[in-house]
């Protein structure tokens, strides 16, 4: 290629056709490329990726040597977000994608597909209260991936996760491409303040601390496993309640501290790309890859719960039980059965109606 071709691939970057979509056919293919050497990577699409938590989710991606090419979909601004973006001196290339007639495109040929597209809570809200909005989002948007993604992994962060997952796994059945190993609903933040708030209490380095939160993500459903935390945490009864309580509410903390400017955004994003990251390693073939989740699984009743799993190649290879429970735990898994078994079915009916 002669100067003349380099500089006219580089303008027609800055100045693309239509700076809403910076992507395939708009001769910007290869732009921006890979440094010579690099591993080929994983395709990455964002799904409301010009959001609270969109937008650092976007940034970590983009920040995350195993992402090749990182697709930015959202119904606005979608082009400001990736053109800045864009600038990060890593190897991604970036690409965005704006509104519903871009979807498809947005999808095709991705990898891993992680959605926080959708409302926030306000004080005084349950994530029940996002239903109405959100479910018809995870519902198009699941569609769009049955149609041109089958294959990917999908990663949903939209609330309520107890309902929002059933509804992918729906529309993925109703389509034939249902695969429940590919479908997780994302509770790493639980994970990671878990962690936090446990190495607080026991002044340890919440890097050193793991802590198994099982169940769901709202409320009740979140059950943190005291219990098996690593290391070994000889808690009193009296903080078992206080981190307990402290784990299951820490969203409403952060929505109360937000007072109406939305939920937890940046720990989310933080929590989103370590979970992605856990999963594009699995894709890789790395061994030993756990974390917990919620997914479709039989180790209780219901046909959805959060636990450890093990990730590779295919997606979930393993789920994992949950191990010895004391009382306290046993009578915490019984009221997170109770509710998240009504989550589960007002998401399944929403699809079958
Ligand atoms: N799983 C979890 O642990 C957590 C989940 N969340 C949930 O994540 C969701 C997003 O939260 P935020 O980013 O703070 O909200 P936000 O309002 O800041 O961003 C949402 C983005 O979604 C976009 N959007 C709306 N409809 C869309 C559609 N049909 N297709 C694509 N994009 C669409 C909006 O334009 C916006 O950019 C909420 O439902 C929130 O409850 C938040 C924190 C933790
Ligand atoms: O609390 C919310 O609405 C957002 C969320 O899921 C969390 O921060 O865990």
């Amino acid at each position: 290629m002669d100067a003349n071709q380099r500089i006219a691939r580089i303008s027609a970057h800055l100045n693309p056709p239509n700076l809403d979509q910076i992507g395939s056919g708009s001769g910007l293919e290869g732009v921006g490329c890979r440094a010579k050497g690099g591993s080929p990577g994983f395709k990455v699409a964002i799904l409301g990726a010009a959001g609270g938590i969109g937008q650092p989710l976007a940034m970590l991606m983009k920040m995350n040597p195993l992402v090749s090419l990182l697709h930015l979909y959202d119904v606005a601004n979608a082009p400001g977000v990736t053109a800045d973006i864009s600038h990060m001196d890593t190897c991604a290339i970036v690409r965005g994608f704006l509104g519903q007639s871009q979807l498809e495109e947005a999808l095709t040929g991705m990898d891993l597909v992680i959605i926080p597209a959708g409302v926030p809570r306000k004080p005084g809200m349950t994530r029940d209260d996002l239903f109405k909005i959100n479910a018809g989002i995870v519902r198009t948007l699941s569609e769009a991936i049955a149609k041109c993604c089958p294959k990917a992994i999908v990663n949903i962060i939209s609330n309520p996760v107890n309902s929002t997952v059933p509804i992918a796994a729906e529309v993925f059945k109703k389509a034939g491409t249902f695969d429940p190993k590919k479908l997780m609903g994302v509770t790493m933040l639980d994970v990671v303040r878990a962690n936090t708030f446990v190495a607080e209490v026991m002044s340890l380095d919440p890097r050193e601390v793991d802590v198994p939160v099982v169940g769901g993500h709202a409320g009740v459903t979140i059950l943190p496993l005291l219990s098996q935390v690593k290391p070994p945490c000889p808690f009193t009864q009296n903080e078992i309640e206080y981190l307990t309580d402290r784990i299951q509410n820490g969203g409403t903390e952060v929505v109360e501290a937000k007072a109406g400017a939305g939920s937890a955004t940046l720990s989310m994003a933080y929590a989103a790309v370590k979970f992605a990251d856990a999963c594009l390693k699995g894709l890789r073939g790395d061994a030993n890859i756990v974390e917990c989740a919620f997914v479709a699984s039989h180790v209780t009743e219901l046909p959805f719960f959060a636990s450890k799993v093990r990730l590779g190649r295919c997606g979930v290879d393993e789920v994992y039980g949950l191990g010895p429970l004391n009382e306290y735990e046993r009578m915490g898994l019984e009221k997170a059965k109770k509710e998240l078994e009504g989550s589960i079915a007002k998401g399944v009916t929403f699809v079958k109606k």
